[in-house]
């Protein structure tokens, strides 16, 4: 639910990587004539208030009650796209979050330095192909598995 809520709010490829239609289409009484570039604006779904409670929110709760995820399959999250073109590591991917985070929570205790809380976090962003943080995030680390 963390995995999935993080990638909602701050999915690492805001527009997919472009694509382009190969027929004419009709998408939602839009006229797609062939040939034209789409970017699937997945940052503006993942905050859209008509689909999500408290959009703004970093809550990993709103997918207790249902079983959205994020294979492509529910296309209010689509942190790896959805379809032919849709990431080919996804598998790869979300095992290597998994395992990373589950490390970093097991074998570390963390807190912020300079008194900061976390209020204080800057999440300003850059928006690219792949958006990074504007500030790098500050952690320290205090190691708690004496062996
Ligand atoms: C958490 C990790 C990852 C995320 C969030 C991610 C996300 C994405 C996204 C959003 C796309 C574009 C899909 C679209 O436009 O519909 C993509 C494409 C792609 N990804 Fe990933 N990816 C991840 C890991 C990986 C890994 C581990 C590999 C390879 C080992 C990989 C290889 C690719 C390739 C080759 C494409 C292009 C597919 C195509 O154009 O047909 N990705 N990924």
């Amino acid at each position: 639910m963390v995995i999935k809520e993080s990638s909602r709010l701050h999915p690492v490829a805001p527009l997919l990587i472009p694509h382009e239609s190969i027929e004419d289409c009709e998408v939602d009484g839009f006229h797609i004539p062939k040939g034209s570039r789409i970017l699937i604006n997945v940052w503006t779904i993942g905050r859209d208030p008509d689909i999500w409670v408290e959009p703004e929110k970093f809550k990993p709760e709103k997918f207790q009650e249902n079983n959205i995820d994020l294979r492509g399959r529910h296309f209010e999250l689509l942190p790896f796209g959805s379809g032919r073109r849709s990431c080919p590591g996804l598998h790869l991917g979300l095992t290597a979050v998994h395992l990373v985070l589950a490390q970093l929570i097991r074998c570390f205790d963390w807190e912020l330095p300079n008194g900061m809380t976390p209020k204080d976090i800057d999440m300003t962003k850059k928006f690219c192909l792949v958006t990074t943080r504007v500030q790098h995030l500050m952690l320290i680390p205090k190691y708690r598995l004496h062996i």
